[in-house]
């Protein structure tokens, strides 16, 4: 049996591009992070929310949200820190993240990233089509500390954070749909292309 898992989904950005909260903005109806809910909430034990600003605006959602930190807005690594140290209050060896704006989650990803964790890693990351994708992870909250220091030193990109730390990755391809299993939607385009992927095709 694996340990549990406390999934956190990351929406604690600005969604500047997107012009209003990106968590929230409807694709096929329904907001962006209930279609990452749907996909992740399975794959693990418990889920939480890291959110910057008024919690209410989530409070349909059900979910305990933590905010960053860093009250600055430093980026995702900040996210990432709220993110464990959630997992450790509540008792959890293990937080997978993903990002709140990437509905297309691998139904999979956690079950991967779990058998690529092996005990001299603190992490297991993905990687997709364009790359590293290191917001989709799983990490043991004994990252917690190297993630810290990187903050304190200023040190912001996720995918640095990576070289400080025994970590591995994990590759997924895109689905027979030939959808990026981790294309995220940063403005009302990416919103508008990925609506087109998802609308049956009328015949
Ligand atoms: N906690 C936290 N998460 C962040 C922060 N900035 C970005 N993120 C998260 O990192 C992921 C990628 O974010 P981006 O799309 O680069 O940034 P964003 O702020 O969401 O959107 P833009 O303002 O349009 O750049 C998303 O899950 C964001 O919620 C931050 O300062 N704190």
């Amino acid at each position: 049996m694996r340990e549990p898992i406390l999934g956190v989904i990351l929406a604690g950005g600005l969604s500047s591009r997107m012009g209003r909260e990106k968590a929230l903005v409807a694709l096929a109806g329904r907001p962006l992070l209930e279609h990452v809910l749907e996909r992740l909430g399975p794959q693990v034990d418990a889920v939480a929310l890291n959110a910057n600003g008024d919690p209410g605006r989530f409070a349909s959602f059900g979910l305990e949200i933590v905010a960053d930190l860093h009250a600055d807005h430093p980026g995702p690594l900040a996210g990432l820190a709220a993110a464990l140290e959630l997992g450790r209050r509540r008792g959890f060896a293990l937080v997978a993240t993903a990002p709140s704006d990437a509905p297309f989650l691998p139904r999979d990803a956690v079950a991967r990233l779990t058998t690529a964790l092996d005990a001299a890693a603190l992490a297991a990351v993905a990687t997709g089509p364009n790359g590293l994708e290191p917001l989709v992870g799983l990490w043991r909250v004994a990252a917690a500390s190297a993630i810290e220091k990187a903050l304190a030193e200023q040190r912001r990109a996720v995918h640095r954070l990576l070289s400080d730390i025994p970590h591995r990755l994990v590759s997924f391809e895109p689905g027979p749909d030939e959808v990026d299993p981790f294309a995220n939607l940063n403005t009302p385009e990416d919103l508008a292309t990925a609506e087109r992927r998802l609308k049956p095709v009328q015949p």
